[in-house]
């Protein structure tokens, strides 16, 4: 009872968000349009109204228009979502969060949710074995334990009610199968009925609200995690795909799984990920017959990093300049705000661009990138999730997404973005509604979790120091010969760390500071100096 006041349980035991509440998948809640469940047994105490948490209200959609990606106003269930199935939810008061406001906001914890708390999302290769074990174990629970609250609809609303109109059409999933279905949701085809379904929609890629769309899928997987654990401090940690080092360094039975020695596309038997089945592998199915991914597992994972022989661009992974580089791209989004966009700090990451924030088709860079170099399961968008690769490979998207962040002040696209795209669009298909607005914050100050990364510049600064002798350079004396005499501090905090190479070039001391120090140690004030300083190689000292 202590873990779940904690965790803003307050004793209720079903506690959650996402698709629909199994509360709100009846028969009478369905026709009625509104779900706002009870979260106490006191009569009529919905919302958790009694307790001073939340109350019924209307739901709000975005009104504003959408851009001309998608012509088929009217037949999609995710359209306005969610008024398609409800028109009232709860609206939680002060730090309250839920369904049914059972829980806290995120970065608030305590019975009435007045703790603010601060998690640390870490490197995966930096957890201790114990740790590691840890993780596997709480994913394999995750996959294995029934989501104790959601249920996912297996039809389109026009079907919901099953052939006699009496029979909600609705499965249970596991908690970690939840998070692999909200994301086929999101990316799945418009039926169109008579076996026809419309493509050039996706609601959770390929436009502004990538970003904020796969920063709540975490935090909704966390959350979960938390309370299926009972531990309320138990947080994903990050794969830094972008090392340069061009191998699955996360693919050891330890952390998501060795390939196996068996067929080469397969995960090792040493790694319980060898058990997991996918979900969602029916894709015929849903796109000629118009149902919907349901609760049933298919196949194994398949795996084969950086083993795409018809496709030598993705065998490689993203470098570490690739990610100094987009952090240097400015704009949120540009117009179109779609996978087109240039210049558009979004759309790089993302990878359609290259780093520097050109589009070229052909291109597929950083998250496009890493997930093409899978090359399986998690290559592909209706099934990625099911490879548990999928968690760190996001968890370090939403790292540089909120680095950007803190660098940057820029808006999100109000109007004119693809469907599920706007600033206001409620982020299709999470419950209760979220806007892609509320998403578009800085993770430490607003869901209480932060990221510990070392951020690589994209240049190398070699110093070169004046022939001294023997004598001892100090920092100080590096500083003001590089020309940085206002950074001491700031070198200081770079040199401590293990970036800096030492050499003798001739007369020369040549200290090199690699391009994958830790940038965010110096002011961000003085990275431009740094920079022009690596154009200017006339100059004795660079
Ligand atoms: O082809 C791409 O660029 C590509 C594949 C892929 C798979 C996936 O799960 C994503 O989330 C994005 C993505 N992009």
């Amino acid at each position: 009872l202590m873990i779940l006041l904690v965790n803003g349980c307050h004793s209720i035991p079903q506690c959650g968000r996402t698709q629909f509440p199994r509360e709100c998948a009846g028969l009478e809640v369905l026709q009625s349009g509104q779900c706002c469940p009870a979260l106490t047994a006191e009569p009529g105490d919905r919302c958790g109204s009694s307790l001073g948490r939340g109350s019924c209200a209307d739901l709000r959609a975005d009104p504003a228009p959408h851009g001309p990606q998608y012509p088929h106003d009217g037949e999609d269930d995710r359209e306005r979502w969610p008024l398609r199935f409800f028109n009232r939810t709860c609206r939680c008061a002060a730090n309250y969060q839920g369904y049914k406001c059972g829980q806290c906001r995120f970065g608030w914890a305590g019975a009435d949710c007045q703790q603010p708390v601060l998690r640390v999302r870490r490197d995966v290769l930096s957890l201790s074995t114990s740790q590691r074990a840890r993780l596997v174990r709480a994913l394999h629970l995750a996959k294995t334990t029934p989501h104790p609250d959601m249920v996912v609809a297996t039809r389109h609303y026009a079907d919901i009610l099953g052939s006699d109109g009496r029979s909600p059409q609705f499965d249970n999933v596991s908690i970690y199968n939840l998070f692999v279905w909200t994301h086929y949701y999101s990316v799945s085809r418009t039926y169109l009925g008579d076996g026809r379904s419309f493509g050039g929609v996706d609601f959770s890629h390929e436009g502004p609200a990538f970003l904020t769309w796969h920063r709540f899928h975490l935090l909704q997987l966390e959350r979960d995690m938390q309370v299926m654990l009972q531990d309320p401090l138990f947080t994903l940690p990050y794969w830094n795909f972008a090392t340069g080092s061009n191998t699955c360094d996360v693919c050891t039975d330890d952390l998501m799984g060795a390939r196996s020695n068996f067929d080469s596309v397969l995960i090792s038997p040493n790694s319980v990920f060898s058990e997991w089945r996918n979900l969602c592998e029916s894709i015929e199915d849903y796109n000629t017959l118009g149902t919907i991914c349901n609760g049933t597992e298919g196949g194994p994972i398949q795996r084969n990093p950086g083993g795409n022989v018809a496709r030598p661009a993705v065998q490689r992974l993203p470098s570490p300049e690739d990610v100094a580089q987009c952090l240097d791209v400015s704009p949120y989004d540009t117009p179109p705000f779609f996978s087109n966009s240039s210049d558009s700090f979004r759309n790089t990451v993302e990878g359609y661009n290259d780093p520097a924030g050109k589009y070229d088709p052909a291109v597929r860079s950083l998250h496009n990138l890493a997930h093409l170099f899978l090359n399986g399961t998690g290559g592909q968008t209706h099934l990625s999730p099911n490879d548990p690769i999928f968690v760190l490979l996001h968890t370090f998207t939403d790292a540089i997404f909120d680095e950007w962040l803190k660098r940057n002040a820029s808006v999100f696209p109000f109007e004119n973005a693809p469907i599920g795209h706007n600033r206001g669009y409620n982020i299709v298909p999470f419950w209760p509604p979220i806007t892609n607005a509320e998403m578009f914050k800085p993770a430490a100050e607003n869901f209480g979790y932060t990221y510990e990364v070392q951020w690589p510049s994209k240049f190398t600064l070699n110093v070169f120091i004046l022939p001294l002798g023997k004598q001892k350079v100090s920092i100080e004396s590096i500083a003001l010969s590089a020309g940085l005499a206002p950074s001491i501090d700031g070198l200081k905090l770079i040199l401590n760390k293990v970036c800096v190479e030492e050499e003798q070039l001739g007369g020369l001391e040549l200290f090199k500071i690699h391009s994958t120090c830790a940038i965010h140690s110096l002011p961000y004030s003085l990275e431009h100096p740094r920079a022009s300083a690596q154009e200017n190689k006339d100059d004795p000292y660079f």
